[in-house]
């Protein structure tokens, strides 16, 4: 073949490849585009016809009102702090003790209610339901608070429960007090209206939460496995209702928690022999460990965006963004890599993305001549749902690759299950119907809980646990919980009794509907 022939046959290859290609990323935008305007996951059941409950309504009256609000003041006000893992305020439970009895005298009273004590300090209520052949579900909220002091910043001391411009400030207000209260004020007015459920159904308050819930929460599960309890769905807290949080998404979103990442505290240790200062070694042991810290924060775990329920979240989402990150939400099985770099440039974003690495502790040193013998440093790693505990621990080893840092898993656990969603999720749907009812203009989506709670010890009672409060979360209130200045407004505190007071009514629904077709639905 001549110079010229061989060429014109590479051309007209280059020619083939390159028509081929623009093909297929037309191909690909066009199957992108048509998902992006036809997919609506937030459709579903809330179009079918739901059977009918004949729910009470709850119109708060100015007396009511006076009277709830001293009531949620007064729990504030109860110094229940979980100070480390062997030091609780237990006066203060005891004082919270009296005081639940004091404020909610029908449901201590109604012999609809059965009430015990669990763990000493914990609560677990059984209100039972007309028809014993629908199966339980149960709500959880604790009692315990982590501490607080005013010094830290606080615009007013962080046990008053002052209220400021609409809003109680308070530690508990929004972790998770207002949970609790709401829970026990919805069921004293059903009962005061002379309601009795068709399903039972629990109410357990832990007092330890705050410190692994092994007293509290593990107790109440050992009574309720030795009674043979098995649960339709449990809901604790965990997540809320974002307003204005998540950058790029109109209008709020009620994030449903279908799992909670798992976690893990591993102690890196670095020995050595210890000596005068003024002789000293190349290397420290803090020089040592501090290598290997930097080398973790250096390092990242791997980006898991899309393996977990975290991709879900997005679907869901994606009808509330606008172009581009509208087109890359709707198609998840194109853009995902995409995605995760953009959402691993924020702290709060790039949690749903991996496991996340954070050195909490850092401990050395005797005195300032002394080579110390001992650096230690604690870090804490929330899991991915993709990932174990052990394949944690292997890439962390990688990662330090120094024989000399010793590497010890001192507390772990693997990721939650992850609980349905869909159609026949019975849990899931009456949480999603009762978001709805209330607040018509949020968009209701499954997530992650990127933080702990008490509903990981309830997995062998049901497969079904849900994290989520109708708290609104509004820009700044993120860096609250745990933190300072501690508020709810009490328009949402009120918004919280009705919710549960409506949920618990949903719950005796004893079937979910079939689903409606709809244009809207794939
Ligand atoms: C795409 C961005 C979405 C942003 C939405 C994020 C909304 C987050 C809302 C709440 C934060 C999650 C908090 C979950 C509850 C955590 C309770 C807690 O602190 N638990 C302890 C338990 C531990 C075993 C003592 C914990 O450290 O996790
Ligand atoms: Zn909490
Ligand atoms: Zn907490």
């Amino acid at each position: 073949m001549t110079e010229s022939g061989s060429k014109l046959r590479i051309f007209k290859i280059l020619k083939i490849i390159i028509s081929s290609l623009l093909i297929t990323v037309l191909l690909l935008f066009t199957i992108a585009a048509i998902r992006t305007l036809s997919l609506d996951v937030n459709a579903g059941l809330q179009l079918a016809h739901w059977e009918k409950t004949n729910n009470k309504s709850l119109v708060i009256d100015h007396h009511q009102r006076e009277e709830l609000l001293a009531n949620f003041k007064e729990a504030i006000r109860i110094p229940t702090v979980s100070f480390s893992n062997t030091e609780i305020n237990t006066t203060a439970l005891l004082e919270f003790d009296r005081f639940l009895r004091k404020a909610f005298p029908t449901v201590f009273s109604s012999s609809l209610v059965h009430h015990e004590l669990v763990g000493n300090y914990s609560h677990l209520f059984w209100v039972k339901g007309s028809q014993p052949e629908l199966v339980p579900y149960m709500l959880l909220a604790h009692i315990d608070v982590v501490p607080a002091s005013e010094s830290d910043g606080w615009e007013a001391p962080p046990f008053s429960a002052k209220e400021i411009d609409g809003f109680i400030y308070g530690r508990g207000t929004i972790d998770d007090k207002n949970s609790l209260m709401g829970i026990l004020q919805a069921l004293e007015y059903l009962l005061l209206k002379g309601y009795a459920p068709r399903r039972g159904f629990y109410i357990g308050l832990g007092h330890d939460e705050e410190i692994n819930g092994l007293n509290g929460a593990m107790n109440i599960v050992r009574v309720l496995k030795q009674r043979g309890v098995q649960l339709l769905f449990v809901m604790d807290e965990g997540l809320t209702i974002s307003d204005g949080i998540i950058p790029g998404l109109e209008g709020p979103a009620a994030l449903i928690g279908l799992s909670e990442k798992g976690q893990a505290t591993v102690k890196l240790s670095v020995s050595v022999a210890p000596g005068h200062s003024s002789m000293p070694p190349r290397e420290t042991s803090i020089g040592i460990l501090a290598t290997a810290v930097k080398r973790l924060e250096d390092n990242p775990m791997p980006r898991l965006f899309g393996y977990g329920p975290e991709g879900d979240t997005f679907e869901h989402l994606a009808h509330k963004f606008s172009f581009p990150l509208k087109f890359i939400m709707s198609n998840l099985w194109l853009f995902s890599p995409l995605l995760s770099r953009i959402l691993e440039r924020k702290p709060v974003s790039n949690a749903f993305v991996r496991t996340t690495t954070a050195v909490t502790f850092f401990n050395a040193g005797v005195k300032i001549n002394v080579i110390p013998s001992l650096a230690e440093a604690y870090v804490n790693l929330r899991i991915h749902s993709a990932q174990s505990v052990e394949e944690v621990l292997d890439i962390i080893k990688d990662t330090v690759g120094d024989q000399r840092v010793k590497v010890e898993l001192v507390y772990g656990f693997d990721p939650l299950p992850i609980s349905g969603a869909d159609e026949k999720a019975f849990g899931f749907q009456i949480i999603k119907k009762t978001v709805l009812d209330l607040f018509p203009t949020v968009t209701v989506a499954p997530a992650i809980c990127v933080g702990n709670t008490d509903s990981r010890h309830f997995i062998d009672l049901t497969k079904n646990i849900y994290r989520f409060s109708p708290a609104w979360f509004k820009p700044g209130d993120l860096e609250r919980f745990h933190g300072i200045n501690e508020r709810i407004s009490t328009k949402n505190y009120e918004e919280m009794i009705v919710f549960y007071f409506n949920l618990i009514q949903n719950c005796d629904i004893r079937k979910l509907p079939e689903p409606h077709s709809s244009v809207h639905e794939l």
